[in-house]
C-alpha cells in the first residue's frame, strides 16, 4: 500500500474549470490507499460533493501552502504569485523550461524552499512519448471554432460549453455552403481532434503531416478554405504561410486556427500574427478583402472542461498510482534539475523524495 499524499489544489486562475483528477479517479486512488486531499473550488467543473463521496478529505482552497511537507501538490496551471518560497513537490504545467516570461522566478521559488516541479508537460515514456495531454481536445475545438466562424456562427465571449452542446451547433443545416478544409499535423493528438471535429461538421478534411509538408506546397494550402494547424514543432522547418501568401490573388483560405501558438518562438509555422486571440475576442482579422480570419486560442480545453479533464485524468491516473523518482516521474525530475542548472540554482537543496 502506497503511503502517497495527494494534494489537488484549487486553480488559481479563474477560468480554468478543468482539473487533472476527477471524482470517480478519486475514488481509486483512494480505494489504492492514497490519501487524496482536495481543496474546495467553486469553479471546478466537478462539485467539491462528489470529491468528498469519494472518500476525499476535504480543504479549503488554497490551503496547499500549510500542507504536510510531504504532501505533493497537483494542480494544471500556474500557482499564485506568494508564498514566494515553495517548499512541496509540486506537480502541473509550469511552463518553465523554454524560456517563457516568469520561468526563473518559478524556478528561483522553488530553490528557495527547497520543493521540487514534476512538470506534466515531461511526464513521458522512455521514447519521449507525452503521457497525459490535451491535445485532442484542443484540436477539437480549434476545428470546431474555425468551422462556426466560417460558417458565420460563432458568438463571443466564447463560455465552456459540453460536447453534445457544441456537437448540436457543428451539424451540418441544409443549405450550408461546402466548403474544404486542411489539417496539419493531421497525425497527432491535436490533429485527430480536429478531424474528428471536422467530421462532426460534416468535412472530410485534408490531412497533412511531416511527409506531406517535406517538400511544402503553399498554392495547394491556399486552395483550402479552412486550415487548422495542430503540428508539435521541434526544429525550425519554413513556414507554413508568410505575409505574401495572404495577399496572393489564388487565396481560397478565409479562416486560419493556430492550435499550435507557438507565436513569437523561432519555431512558429504561422509567422503571419503576433499575438493569441481569447475567449472574449476569439478572432482577428487579418485581411479585409478577401477576407482573412483568425482564431489562436491557448487554453482550448478549458473551453470543454468535463471532457478534457475525464480524459486528461483517465491518462493520467496509474501513473499517480506508481508515483516515485523513477520511470516518467525521474524524467520530470532530470528535467526539473537540468532547467534549475541552466538557471544556475543550487540543486542539492531539493526535495524529491
Ligand atoms: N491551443 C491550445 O489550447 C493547445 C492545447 C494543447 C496543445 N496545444 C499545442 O498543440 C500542438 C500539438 O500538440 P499535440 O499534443 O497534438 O502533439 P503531437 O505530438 O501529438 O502531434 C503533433 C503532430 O505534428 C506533426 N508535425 C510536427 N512537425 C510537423 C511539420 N513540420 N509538418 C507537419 N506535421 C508536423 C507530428 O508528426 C505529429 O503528428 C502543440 O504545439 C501543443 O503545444 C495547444
Amino acid at each position: 500500500m502506497t503511503e502517497l499524499h495527494l494534494w489537488l489544489r484549487h486553480e488559481a486562475r479563474t477560468t480554468e474549470r478543468r482539473t487533472p483528477i476527477v471524482p470517480d479517479d478519486a475514488r481509486r486512488l483512494v480505494e489504492s490507499g492514497v490519501t487524496l486531499t482536495v481543496e474546495e473550488s467553486p469553479q471546478r467543473v466537478f462539485p467539491n460533493q462528489e470529491y468528498e463521496a469519494a472518500g476525499c478529505r476535504v480543504a479549503p482552497a488554497g490551503s496547499w501552502v500549510s500542507a504536510p511537507r510531504d504532501a505533493v501538490v497537483l494542480g494544471l496551471k500556474e500557482l499564485p504569485a506568494e508564498p514566494a518560497e515553495l517548499t512541496h513537490r509540486h506537480i502541473f504545467f509550469g511552463h518553465a523550461y523554454k524560456g517563457q516570461p516568469g520561468a526563473g522566478d518559478l524556478l528561483r521559488r522553488f530553490a528557495a524552499g527547497g520543493g521540487t516541479l514534476f512538470d506534466l508537460e515531461y511526464l513521458v515514456d522512455d521514447t519521449g512519448r507525452r503521457l497525459a495531454a490535451f491535445g485532442f481536445w484542443a484540436g477539437y475545438l480549434g476545428a470546431a471554432l474555425a468551422v462556426l466562424q466560417h460558417r458565420g456562427q460563432l458568438r463571443a465571449p466564447l463560455v465552456p460549453t459540453t460536447k453534445e452542446d457544441l456537437d448540436e451547433t457543428l451539424r451540418p443545416a441544409p443549405g450550408d455552403a461546402a466548403f474544404t478544409g486542411l489539417v496539419i499535423g493531421a497525425l497527432g493528438r491535436s490533429g485527430r481532434g480536429a478531424r474528428t471535429a471536422f467530421a462532426a461538421a460534416g468535412v472530410d478534411p485534408t490531412c497533412w503531416d511531416l511527409d506531406e509538408t517535406r517538400d511544402l506546397d503553399r498554392a495547394a494550402l491556399l486552395r483550402h478554405d479552412v486550415m487548422v494547424n495542430a503540428v508539435l514543432a521541434t526544429s525550425p522547418v519554413p513556414p507554413f504561410l508568410r505575409e505574401q501568401d495572404l495577399d496572393s490573388p489564388d487565396r481560397r483560405l478565409r479562416t486560419l486556427c493556430d492550435v499550435t501558438c507557438d507565436v513569437g518562438s523561432p519555431l512558429n509555422v504561422l509567422p503571419v500574427y503576433d499575438d493569441t486571440t481569447d475567449w472574449d475576442e476569439p478572432v482577428r482579422r487579418l485581411r479585409k478583402e478577401p477576407p482573412l480570419d483568425l482564431i489562436a486560442i491557448d487554453n482550448l480545453p478549458s473551453l470543454l472542461p468535463l471532457e478534457s479533464s475525464a480524459d486528461f485524468s483517465a491518462a493520467l491516473l496509474p501513473h499517480l498510482l506508481d508515483f516515485g523518482v523513477t520511470g516518467p516521474w525521474g524524467h520530470c525530475l532530470d528535467r526539473f534539475r537540468q532547467a534549475t542548472r541552466e538557471h544556475g540554482l543550487d540543486e542539492g537543496k531539493f526535495h524529491d523524495q
